[in-house]
């Protein structure tokens, strides 16, 4: 029996919860699968076509994608809906599925407007099946937490109004619609392991438990709460831990149990965008940072930089701010300059930053100390310190900002590549 029910369902409890947030526009993501197709068909059937547009994300990783995109641009014409292709470069790594994800989530991030929704095809299955896979890479309540429903996105929100919906439910509603789709042959080939839940295990642990996937969705709902509950006690922590000027405070970090240690390090280095450690290195810089004697100079790399003990804070140095040796080049500044130590400076930033430099035969410096700034337009110079301390460059990257010198004055600094520690 065909049961096209509960996606029409899903979708009108969407629009009424969402009338309140009024979106001007919904942008479907449309991969051309079952779900997204449903999705696109169950909206265009609820709201006014001008509202409604659909986005389809080429990778062009396999030769078929452009088919996708027509197969997809024909769907939208029959419906009457607007179409777009985005093509974009999926970088070489060794998860390309990963990275693929991320190349996706990033254009759509591009074009996601103030008041408007992205719209995914995620349903019950899919959260059913992250939670196992994430359990069985020994993930805590972060990688065990189901997606949102709703979060913000882009400069608007991304939502997935099928979480609850199966996606049995889904076939069905394709088949009682006649609705065509395209099966991902990504799907059979990268996502062995998931294929093996959905198809073996889900359905051996639906004899014994029918509502199992219904289960864990719930299971995951909890352990999304769980870590918002972690987030909020981590940010309150790392508030009281943290200096804008110095970094995070090691008399405060004692101060705290180790479990919340750990967390406010997990939250800062999310706040400064590197990738998460693991534990045993995590383990490795509370043993350091904060247990060894306060003289030593420990240093624990990972990741692109380092974390770092100065003057009883630690910092996060980033490699490229370690490794910048001395820097005294000339630049003629009508083209970008790549110093000899890979910093580029590129000609834009010196058209934005001191438009009167561009083509000037120009020096650049790193500092030695007692140097003065003529800022543009200035009629008297500055001392670089007081220059650094306005522009929150940390203490510890000053050493490594770079000094644009016109007829041996200091008339420009740039400090582009010392991402904040
Ligand atoms: N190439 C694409 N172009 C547009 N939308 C896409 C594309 N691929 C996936 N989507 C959207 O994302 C939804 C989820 O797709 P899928 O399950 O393949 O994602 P995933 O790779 O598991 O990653 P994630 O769940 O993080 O999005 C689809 O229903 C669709 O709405």
């Amino acid at each position: 029996m065909n049961n096209q029910e509960p996606v029409a369902a899903a979708v009108s409890r969407f629009l009424a919860q969402d009338s309140s947030q009024s979106f001007s526009s919904y942008v479907i993501a449309l991969s051309g699968g079952a779900d997204s197709v449903a999705l696109l068909h169950a909206f265009a059937q609820q709201l006014k076509k001008a509202s409604l547009r659909a986005v389809y994300i080429d990778h062009q990783l396999q030769e078929a994608s452009s088919q996708w995109a027509t197969f997809n641009q024909d769907l939208c014409k029959k419906l009457g809906l607007k179409f777009d292709v985005i093509k974009v470069k999926v970088a070489d790594a060794a998860s390309l599925e990963a990275e693929a994800r991320k190349a996706r989530y990033k254009a759509f991030a591009g074009i996601i407007g103030r008041d408007e929704c992205l719209l995914t095809g995620h349903h019950q299955d899919d959260q059913a099946e992250t939670l196992l896979l994430q359990l069985f890479r020994g993930a805590g309540p972060k990688g065990l937490s189901a997606m949102p429903e709703q979060a913000a996105f882009g400069k608007g929100v991304h939502a997935r109004p099928m979480l609850q919906v199966s996606k049995r439910d889904i076939l069905d509603y394709c088949e009682h619609y006649n609705l065509p789709f395209v099966e991902d042959p990504s799907n059979q080939d990268t996502q062995y392991r998931r294929n093996f839940l959905r198809k073996k295990v889900i359905p051996l642990m639906e004899t014994e438990w029918p509502e199992v996937k219904a289960t864990l969705a719930r299971a995951s709902d909890i352990q999304a709460s769980t870590q918002e509950l972690i987030e909020e006690v981590a940010s309150t922590d790392f508030a009281r831990c943290f200096d804008l000027d110095k970094g995070l405070s090691i008399s405060s970090l004692v101060a705290l149990s180790p479990v919340r240690q750990t967390h406010v390090l997990r939250y800062w280095l999310q706040q400064l965008d590197q990738d998460m450690p693991s534990q045993k290195v995590m383990d490795q810089v509370l043993q350091q940072m904060l247990r060894s004697d306060l003289d030593a100079q420990p240093s624990v790399s990972f990741g692109h930089g380092a974390i770092k003990r100065f003057q009883g804070y630690l910092i996060w140095v980033n490699d490229v701010i370690d490794e910048l040796e001395p820097v005294h080049e000339t630049w003629t500044a009508d083209s970008d300059l790549e110093l000899r130590c890979g910093v580029k400076i590129s000609l834009n930033w010196l058209k934005q930053d001191s438009p009167e430099l561009v083509g000037k035969p120009l020096q650049v410096k790193t500092r030695q100390g007692g140097e003065r700034f003529r800022k543009r337009n200035a009629e008297h110079t500055t001392s670089l310190k007081n220059y650094f301390q306005e522009e929150g460059v940390r203490p510890w990257q000053r050493d490594r900002a770079l000094l644009i010198l016109f007829k041996g004055e200091v008339r420009a600094v740039f400090t582009e590549h010392l991402q904040q520690g």
